[in-house]
């Protein structure tokens, strides 16, 4: 091997170690280029070496790092058009080095400004074959480029394309742990605004519920409620939203988004509320019936983090606050029924009057009384003398009609204190509180009561009859221990003696 040959191998190898060197200390782009960026000039004897980046989209090429000596200055940031520069001429021609830049090239408004004579470059290319920049080369004379540059820059380029293409990987890699992340608290976010929804028994907690998670969830957010009911400040900004929804002719989901593009005016109230540096606001709404029966408003400062999947989770929000409207709207009507049916267990159906049972659960709530304030329960029976003739006379309806009258006066004479209650067939009771002292003017007077209740004319429909009266019996607690169903015996023995009486027979006669 000659001299020269040998200097030359040489020389060859101490470049790859110190290119082996460099390559395995890079900690990131730069830290690869500027080394390279040193040995190049070295190699070269260019004024200057650079690593330019293009942007296709905005047809631009950036300085991304370059070494310089000489007069000759090419800054890192400078952002050129793309169409102006030596390297697109170089690239569309497919050349490596000019030497007469100036003459070849003399259209370049770049190279003129610089005073560009020698020029060499070479693509960035990924594997795929896009190319992310040029690796150049440039000098303000005529510089006699040694044999193997351009070996020596593909190289270069190639091994700066890896690291491009290894930092655009671990970039993407970074963007879609973020995104898992994301999606990992957006799904535990929805989970636990379902749980508040599921959990809760009127709307109000669950819209509260909901604003605390979303509150702890996203940064930079104020979280309000607001419910039809309350005059609340947020009230503005959601009517707004829904108007803006119906103007959207949307099917309204009862969620969404906008920003301060969408409607200024809402962004004014919103403003007012928190703050005029809003930039983007997210309603979910509990619909019921296409209107709103309460929402959470989000007032964001920043938008979530969790773009697209912080309007899912409003979505799912307003869908979870809907089904839990419709699920308290249900369980209240099954409740009204629910109470209607024992109100109903509890009434007569044909004079609406207390049936027995309901009688027999106040009159027990009148005896705890009775035993609290001292005083005696009063039963008074009534049994109306000679229905069943009525009955037969006049026809089953018009005893029907003539139980109702009766229910209606006796009713009418009944004080608020008091119950009276069909006890059945013809027979009625009432019930009442007797101070202890009263006891015996009240018995006469209860009985004078519903005696003077029931006796008068009665229109049947088709007859009318006059009623001279029922047979009452009264009787009041021997003692606030006496039970109620022996008070209603003693009331309906003396009812029965006073009926005997009024048939003019013997104080043994029995109930027939
Ligand atoms: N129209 C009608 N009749 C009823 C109803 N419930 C019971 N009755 C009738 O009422 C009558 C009551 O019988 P009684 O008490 O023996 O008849 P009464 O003529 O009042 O006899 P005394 O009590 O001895 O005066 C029976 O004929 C029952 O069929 C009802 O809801 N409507």
């Amino acid at each position: 091997m000659s001299q020269s040959a040998k200097a030359s191998t040489v020389a060859a190898e101490s470049l790859l170690t110190a290119v082996a060197e460099q390559v395995a200390g890079a900690g990131d782009l730069e830290g690869l280029t500027r080394p390279l960026l040193n040995i190049l000039q070295r190699l070269t004897g260019l004024d200057s070496v650079y690593l330019t980046a293009i942007d296709w989209q905005a047809d631009q090429q950036q300085i991304l790092f370059s070494q310089n000596s000489g007069d000759m200055t090419i800054g890192e940031g400078l952002v050129v058009p793309w169409h102006d520069t030596l390297c697109r001429r170089a690239l569309d021609e497919n050349r490596f080095l000019t030497t007469d830049v100036p003459v070849r090239w003399g259209d370049s408004e770049a190279a003129r400004a610089l005073n560009i004579q020698t020029y060499a470059s070479v693509p960035v290319k990924a594997d795929d074959g896009e190319i992310f920049g040029t690796l150049c080369g440039a000098s303000d004379h005529v510089a006699p480029v040694p044999e193997g540059t351009e070996s020596v820059m593909s190289l270069f380029a190639q091994l700066v394309a890896h690291q491009i293409q290894l930092e655009r990987a671990a970039s993407h890699a970074r963007q879609r742990a973020r995104q898992a992340e994301d999606a990992a608290r957006s799904f535990q976010g929805i989970a636990a605004l379902a749980e508040q929804c599921s959990g809760a028994t009127v709307l109000e907690e669950a819209l509260h519920g909901c604003a605390g998670v979303l509150d702890s969830i996203w940064t930079d957010v104020t979280v309000r409620t607001c419910h039809p009911a309350d005059e609340g400040p947020a009230k503005p900004v959601v009517r707004a939203f829904m108007n803006w929804l119906i103007g959207q002719q949307l099917t309204p989901d009862g969620a969404g988004w906008w920003n301060r593009r969408d409607d200024p005016d809402v962004f004014e109230a919103a403003g007012e509320l928190v703050g005029p540096d809003i930039v983007g606001i997210g309603v979910a709404c509990a619909m019921r019936r296409g209107q709103s029966a309460g929402s959470v408003l989000v007032l964001a400062r920043a938008l979530p983090s969790q773009g697209l999947a912080a309007q899912q989770m409003l979505t799912g929000l307003a869908l979870h606050l809907s089904l839990l409207v419709t699920r308290l709207e249900l369980r209240e009507s099954l409740e009204a029924s629910y109470r209607e049916i024992e109100r109903q267990a509890r009434l007569d159906p044909l004079t609406a009057l207390p049936n027995r049972r309901q009688l027999e659960e106040e009159g027990e709530r009148l005896r705890a009384r009775a035993v609290r304030h001292g005083g005696r329960v009063c039963a008074a029976f009534v049994d109306l003398d000679g229905f069943k003739q009525i009955n037969d006379d006049h026809g089953h309806d018009a005893g029907d009609r003539f139980l109702m009258q009766v229910a209606v006066s006796l009713q009418t004479v009944t004080r608020a204190e008091e119950i009276c209650a069909r006890y059945g067939g013809d027979e009625f009771v009432l019930l009442a509180l007797v101070p202890e002292h009263e006891a015996d003017a009240f018995h006469d007077a209860v009985r004078d009561r519903l005696e003077e209740a029931v006796r008068g004319h009665y229109d049947l429909g088709d007859a009318s009859i006059d009623y001279p009266g029922a047979s009452v019996g009264v009787t009041i607690q021997a003692s606030a221990e006496e039970s109620l169903a022996d008070l209603l015996v003693r009331a309906d023995e003396a009812m029965y003696e006073v009926k005997r009486r009024r048939r003019g027979e013997g104080a043994s006669g029995r109930r027939d």
